[in-house]
């Protein structure tokens, strides 16, 4: 397994000065940069599109990992790719047709990921597994930032983490929502190689940032 990768998510930046915010949690040591896309209809609360998101990808190299509320959602994977995304990861839930949306993403040359809620059970994957890169597993339901983790999804983790192994493929195992250092050791020890984390990485402005994420890390 891999060491574990911290990708904060900009929801929780302060988006007056969000080209700032990513300059700071790159400095500050984040893995990836998670960008969360609300549609205000798959879930209830609109955050950001394409546009900004193509704003901010000349601060960092750092790799963009773009987690889709959006249903349906094939009619926007193009704008993402395009903007700069480098993993484009879409909901099970979002309709009837997700295989055929992870073979658009990899058609365009990206990296793709499929997540699940967390009402949705582990063996959903079963068919999907051979053709994904990254494995989401939301810990609160989609659409909000600052919510408590829900523990029982950690025997989820597990369960994938251990369908991941018996695959053979490098698949990355991510874990979103209510992430703070206590619950990241839990769910690393579950087999989770990479953690969103949005409250517990801004929390205390930009001269905390490289605390909060080593504290993650553990
Ligand atoms: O996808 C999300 C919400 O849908 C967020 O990435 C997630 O909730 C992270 O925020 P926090 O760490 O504050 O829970």
């Amino acid at each position: 397994m891999q060491p574990v990768r911290i990708a904060p998510s900009i929801l929780s930046a302060d988006f007056a000065k969000l080209g700032g915010e990513v300059r700071a949690i790159d400095a500050a040591g984040a893995d990836w940069i998670h960008i969360d896309v609300m549609d205000g209809h798959f879930v209830p609360n609109i955050s950001f599109g394409p546009a900004v998101m193509k704003s901010v990808r000349g601060v960092t190299t750092k790799p963009f990992d773009v987690h889709l509320m959006i249903a349906p959602v094939d009619a926007y994977l193009d704008a993402f790719a395009e903007a700069g995304a480098d993993c484009i990861t879409v909901h099970y839930e979002a309709g009837p047709h997700i295989h055929r949306s992870l073979q658009h993403i990899k058609s365009l040359g990206k990296r793709a990921g499929i997540v699940i809620c967390p009402g949705t059970p582990a063996k959903m994957l079963d068919y999907l597994l051979d053709m994904v890169d990254l494995v989401l597993v939301m810990s609160v339901n989609p659409g909000f930032g600052g919510q408590s983790f829900i523990p029982s999804q950690l025997k989820k983790i597990a369960a994938i983490r251990n369908m991941i192994d018996k695959s053979g493929r490098a698949i990355d195992l991510e874990v979103d929502g209510g992430v703070d250092a206590e619950w990241a050791k839990r769910c690393i020890e579950a087999g989770a190689d990479a953690l969103v984390a949005g409250t517990s990485v801004f929390r205390g402005g930009p001269d905390h940032y490289a605390a909060n994420i080593a504290a993650l890390r553990g």
